[in-house]
């Protein structure tokens, strides 16, 4: 069996989802925004798909390293494919990076999966087929009845409670939003939820990505008074040394790193310095599922939980193939967004969430998305 090629469909779907100058989600009126399914195929008619942001699977690297790495191999040799491309990394002048890596990684197994009739997580190896799912929430704003006040943020977790969550994290409110950011308000926000979900519901936050030390410290302990299970980015994760001084002053669990380049290397560093008392890993932070299988295993030699970065079906497998990870990130939520609404491009949702706040695995062979091709050569972009 060999690849023969490995093409991209660039497609125009409608979202309400924008992204600010900073890159964070909010709502806003529908518009249209492209996206591209990359296939890979093989010599006997098997492909394997994998979505991805259009910029990731642009043809300058697909035809320079992706290209020159798959064609001709075997694509159950994902490991030694991985590895190749790792190594073009090095002198591509940044211009492939571990989101390209883990869109040809989740195409591969999707196309192991596809081939042999499996869903990839059996394929791994199973641990449970429904994860408990936390609700992800979008960053702060200013929309009147949005996420503009604390008050918002409480109203807004009592509606995910009856939803069937039983976790819940909160992005707070970051730049652009004018008077953002600010350690006491998003612990204001925090509070405000804890006093609407009461005790029993697991509340986390992932705050705004560049504190100093000691704003970190103060949002923290003010987390600790709460009982929140764990705090999330609230500095630079470039620097593994603040983080180390973090977990050393703080007694809530510091999670990370989730931004921090190094795949599973530099969160092998991580652990060893202490930096993190829950590990993060994401499929496409590291580079693919192939990688972050790596950094679950990793995480669990030491005895050490390793949470899950992101929605979708990649990101909801590996939640499911290993015991130290507790959660699967469903999100991002908004008020005035209604998730379970799905994409136009799917068929049905890649993270179903049943009344008591469990997402249930696909048992559809490869990544288990329900695609919908027709939606996708309709509406092509060239
Ligand atoms: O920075 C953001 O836009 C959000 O935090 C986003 O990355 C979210 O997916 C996240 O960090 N989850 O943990
Ligand atoms: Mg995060």
């Amino acid at each position: 069996m060999k690849i023969t090629d490995v093409s991209v469909r660039r497609f125009g779907h409608t979202t309400h989802r924008h992204a600010d100058s900073a890159g964070h989600a909010h709502p806003g009126p529908a518009h249209k925004v492209e996206l591209a399914l990359l296939t890979i195929a093989t010599d006997d008619g098997s492909e394997g798909h994998c979505f991805s942001p259009v910029e990731i699977v642009r043809p300058h690297v697909i035809d320079k390293f992706v290209k020159k790495v798959l064609l001709g191999q075997d694509p159950f040799d994902r490991e030694r494919l991985w590895q190749d491309l790792a190594h073009w990394q090095r002198g591509s002048a940044a211009q492939l990076t571990d989101r390209t890596l883990a869109i040809i990684d989740c195409a591969l197994w999707d196309l192991a999966g596809r081939k042999l009739g499996i869903p990839v997580h059996k394929l791994i190896g199973s641990y449970r087929d429904k994860v408990p799912a936390y609700g992800s929430i979008m960053c702060g704003d200013e929309l009147e009845g949005g996420l503009a006040t604390p008050e918002d943020y409480g109203r807004f977790a009592e509606t995910l409670v009856k939803r069937g969550y039983k976790g819940i994290k909160l992005h707070t409110w970051m730049p652009p939003v004018s008077w953002a950011p600010d350690v006491k308000m998003d612990i204001k926000a925090c509070a405000a939820v804890r006093e609407a979900v009461g005790p029993d519901i697991h509340l986390m936050l992932d705050a705004f990505h560049w504190y100093s030390r000691t704003e970190a410290l103060e949002l923290g302990r003010g987390l600790e008074k709460l009982g929140f299970a764990w705090i999330e980015e609230a500095m630079d994760e470039q620097s593994t040394a603040s983080y180390t001084w973090l977990a050393e002053n703080l007694d809530i669990p510091v999670l990370g790193p989730e931004s921090a380049g190094g795949k599973h290397y530099n969160r092998a560093e991580w652990i060893t310095s202490k930096a993190c008392d829950i590990l993060r890993t994401g499929v496409h932070d590291v580079g693919g599922i192939s990688p972050a299988l790596k950094t679950m295993h990793l995480a669990e030699s030491f005895g050490m939980n390793c949470e899950v970065h992101g929605n979708g079906a990649p990101n909801l497998i590996i939640t499911a193939v290993s015991k130290n990870v507790r959660w699967y990130e469903r999100g991002l939520l908004h008020p005035f967004l209604e998730y379970d609404d799905g994409f136009e491009y799917l068929n049905t949702l890649a993270d179903p969430m049943d009344e008591n706040g469990f997402v249930h695995l696909s048992d559809k062979p490869g990544l288990g998305e329900d695609i919908n091709f027709d939606f996708i050569n309709d509406n092509l972009v060239d």
